[in-house]
């Protein structure tokens, strides 16, 4: 017996005709979702048969990129107000979304050495490096440096809201500034540092998170908001290593096009750290 023969008799037989199939006065998924300009974006420049995968998980991180910044700008708004729970669900969001985008790594990883190299000449100079998207997510979880800036001299649009973000309290410093109000002790020489400089660890600012750990239930969104960050920052790391691992993996020590030592460069990133009290609490506790 064949499956069509089991199956349950359809209820609905006309279902498929009573679909809507007039357009002309109403948005179609297509025109809603601008998938032609989405696809229009797909480019590839050789006949490299990995060049499409190449492009189109590029693509797909960019996307999630964009949701990321699109949360921590409202989540940090929302802070910056004092308020806790919305921003809690946002960082929620950013965190599964971070997940998409190290998943991606596993699609990308079957392409070979060979396979990669049949187009890598063709994108010149290019490089993930210059990703506006990813430096503005940096820049807002509070990775400061002026000098990351410099590839996007030429346009001065996104070069402008990167030297925004640069200027502005990150994630961090906002969650800092609600451990002042929450009545901990925080220096105004911390309030009030220079954005634009890398975040520097302090004494003070660990002993305000120790107090919150030691009395959860009286801090108890600061410390869902601490622990958020933890969840923020390891996934963080764990697309950064990845990253790592593919890039070795695909063109073992060579220079990057981006015009950095390549593996060298991106194996010094993972000494960064995000939120360095929340990670040495754990020690102190
Ligand atoms: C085979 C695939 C890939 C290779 C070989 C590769 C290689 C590299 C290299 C060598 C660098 C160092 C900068 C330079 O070019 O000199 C770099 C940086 C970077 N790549 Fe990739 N990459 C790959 C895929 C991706 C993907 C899928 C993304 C997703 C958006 C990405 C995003 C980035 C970012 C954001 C940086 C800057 C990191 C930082 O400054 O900390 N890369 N990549
Ligand atoms: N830096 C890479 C090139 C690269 O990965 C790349 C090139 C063009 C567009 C996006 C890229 N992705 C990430 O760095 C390389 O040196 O092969």
């Amino acid at each position: 017996m064949s499956q069509a023969d089991s199956a349950p008799p359809n209820t609905n037989p006309d279902a498929p005709e009573r679909a809507y199939s007039d357009f002309t006065r109403s948005l179609s998924y297509g025109d809603y979702l601008r998938i032609d300009t989405l696809t229009s974006a797909h480019q590839p420049v050789t006949q490299a048969h990995d060049e499409h995968l190449f492009i189109a998980v590029h693509h797909i991180s960019e996307v999630w990129l964009n949701l990321i910044v699109q949360e921590l700008r409202a989540a940090m708004t929302l802070l910056s107000a004092g308020v806790t729970d919305a921003p809690l669900k946002m960082l929620s969001r950013v965190v599964r979304a971070q997940e998409q985008m190290t998943n991606a790594w596993e699609v990308l990883k079957t392409m070979t050495p060979a396979d990669y190299l049949q187009f890598r000449s063709a994108f010149g100079r290019a490089s993930g490096f210059q990703s506006a998207q990813y430096r503005m997510m940096e820049f807002l979880l509070g990775n400061r440096n002026a000098t990351l800036l410099r590839p996007h001299q030429h346009r001065p649009d996104l070069y402008g809201l990167l030297e925004a973000a640069l200027n502005a309290p990150s994630l961090y410093d906002l969650a800092l500034r609600l451990l002042s109000e929450r009545g901990l002790a925080i220096a105004p020489s911390v309030l009030e540092r220079d954005f634009a400089q890398p975040y520097v660890q302090n004494d003070e600012v660990l002993a305000a998170w120790l107090t919150v750990y030691r009395d959860p239930e009286r801090y108890w969104d600061v410390y869902e908001l601490a622990e958020k960050l933890i969840d923020v920052e390891d996934n963080f790391r764990r697309w950064r290593f990845n990253h790592l691992t593919t890039v070795e993996r695909t063109i073992g020590f060579k220079t990057g096009s981006g015009g950095t030592s390549g593996v060298g460069y991106l194996r010094k990133a993972l000494d960064t750290v995000l939120f360095p009290e929340l990670w040495q609490v754990r020690t102190e506790l």
